[in-house]
């Protein structure tokens, strides 16, 4: 006889913990199942562990400008010791972990499992010896670095962005195949801790999906510290070079050398191991569960959160998945994904936030727009902290005087963008946003200043 719950929860990314917490606070018994490391991506190989690194690489970048700023190291030259950065980003993960082990395992009604699970009927789960049946199945299975098929991969030791956060030594030359959100994160962390770097991007701009000038005001200061950067690789091979590795980047020029490679070309959902044919649950052609507006899948009583339903690949995503589940679900909401505003970041120094439509989107949507604009150059709190690269910029609808997007590039860039996303989620007119008084000097206080300046922009 299976062991009979009233909800299954497969993966502990980051919905699920907080969906366990709702689900058994309702007096339901919740099987909470994780193959790997409880907290996922997030926690234990993305966000954490990154952004713990970008912290490092941050301070020896700082140190490498103290003259900027009249300060002197007297006889001092500064050393990256990769192994204590290392030792910090482990033990800044380990308590996250910790944390949330504790939670998961100390919840009343809730059973933390360990192993991988598959499905072998629409409401009956295995995990090794182990049958679990439940009315509700939540999966929060995530995604893994995708291997792209590379003639001459499969041949030469590659890092992921997994194997990455393992090293112990900075790399004499590590060359990065991907120029998005892990290529650019590494290309900057590695080359302020004394690698040489070059990021081959088959694309012909990096992070593509931005508009052309934040994408090479990116490329600008990446290239200012020292990253060689290929756009426009077609033609990608790899072989074995002594103890490192060479990438053919196009049919004519010299092939790239380096120490170590890293791939970082995007992700594959874990759909592929989870026997959800004997669900009878669709995925699309890449994998993805197919869910709708609720995040329901085809089948009656499973629903798909997180990277897994290719309806957002980041951790805040993942989170409001949760929300959107749990609301219709324990509250009688009607929640749908399709009114969730787009809103990232590019933690590079300095970092991009962005929420909403790029100005490519809002054109190709056909919208007569308004544009404020503003180079950091011109924003006094950037200027005083000597970080002036980036640009900040805000869209609005000349027609409804809507806010539909913006972008900071520059310091705390990640952080002033949401100024901009608490205005659109309010429906907070442009005209009413700018009549905003902000602190000065931050780099916020010009976002309500460039909606009072806009200029027409037609498509
Ligand atoms: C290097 C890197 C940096 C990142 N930085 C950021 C960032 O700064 N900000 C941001 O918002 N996002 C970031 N992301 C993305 C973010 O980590 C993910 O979007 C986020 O973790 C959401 O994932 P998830 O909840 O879908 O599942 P995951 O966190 O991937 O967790 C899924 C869990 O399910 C388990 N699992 C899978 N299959 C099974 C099975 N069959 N049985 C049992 N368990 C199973 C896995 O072991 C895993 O623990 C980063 C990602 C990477 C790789
Ligand atoms: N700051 C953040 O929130 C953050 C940080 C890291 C990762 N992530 C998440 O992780 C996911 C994966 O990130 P990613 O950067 O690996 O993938 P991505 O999908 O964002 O970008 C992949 C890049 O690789 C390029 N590419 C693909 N094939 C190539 C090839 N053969 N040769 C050269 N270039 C090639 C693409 O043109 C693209 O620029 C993202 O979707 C993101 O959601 C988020």
């Amino acid at each position: 006889m299976p062991e009979s719950f009233d909800a299954i929860i497969i993966g502990t990314g980051q919905a699920a913990p907080a969906l366990a917490g709702r689900l058994t606070a309702s007096g339901m018994t919740v099987a909470l199942i994780e193959r790997g490391l409880v907290g996922g991506t997030c926690v234990n190989a993305g966000c954490t562990p990154t952004k713990a690194m970008v912290a490092s690489a941050k301070a020896a970048n700082t140190i490498a400008r103290a003259a900027d700023y009249g300060i002197t190291l007297s006889g001092g030259v500064m050393r990256v010791d990769m192994a204590a950065v290392s030792d910090r980003v482990n033990a800044i993960v380990q308590a996250s972990r910790s944390g949330l082990e504790r939670w998961l395992t100390g919840m009343e009604r809730c059973t933390l499992i360990r192993g991988h699970a598959v499905f072998e009927g629409a409401r009956l789960v295995r995990v090794g010896d182990r049958q679990l049946t439940a009315g509700r199945i939540f999966l929060n299975v995530g995604a893994r670095p995708l291997v792209p098929d590379i003639p001459g991969l499969a041949a030469v030791p590659f890092l992921t962005s997994s194997t990455t956060l393992r090293l112990r030594e900075v790399p004499r030359h590590l060359v990065i195949i991907g120029g998005s959100y892990i290529g650019l994160e590494f290309a900057q962390i590695f080359r302020r801790f004394g690698a040489e770097v070059t990021v081959i991007e088959k694309g012909e701009r990096l992070i593509a999906r931005e508009d052309e000038d934040v994408s090479e005001a990116i490329r600008a200061f990446l290239e200012e510290e020292g990253i060689a950067v290929r756009s426009n690789a077609t033609c990608i091979g790899v072989a074995a070079d002594g103890d490192g590795v060479a990438v053919r980047v196009d049919r004519d020029s010299p092939m790239v050398t380096g120490s170590h490679l890293l791939v970082a070309v995007g992700r594959r959902p874990n759909t592929d191991d989870l026997g959800l044919e004997k669900a009878g649950v669709v995925t699309d052609r890449g994998g993805y569960i197919t869910v709708d507006d609720g995040l329901r899948s085809n089948v009656e009583g499973i629903w798909a959160l997180g990277d897994c339903n290719g309806r957002g690949a980041f951790t805040h995503t993942a989170y409001d998945d949760f929300q959107i589940v749990a609301r219709n679900l324990l509250d009688g909401a009607a929640r749908s994904v399709a009114h969730r505003i787009p809103a990232y970041a590019l933690y590079t120094d300095p970092p991009l936030g962005r929420v909403g439509m790029t100005l490519a989107q809002a054109r190709a949507a056909g919208r007569k727009i308004r544009v404020g604009m503003r180079p950091m150059t011109r924003v006094a709190r950037a200027v005083e902290k000597g970080e002036t690269h980036g640009l900040m910029r805000v869209i609005v609808d000349a027609e409804t005087d809507a806010i539909l997007g913006g972008a900071v590039l520059g310091p705390g860039g990640d952080e002033a963008v949401h100024e901009i996303l608490a205005a659109m989620a309010a429906g907070t007119p442009a005209t009413q946003f700018a009549a905003t008084m902000a602190i000065h000097p931050t780099v916020a206080e010009l976002l309500p200043t460039i909606a009072g300046e806009l200029s027409d922009l037609r498509s």
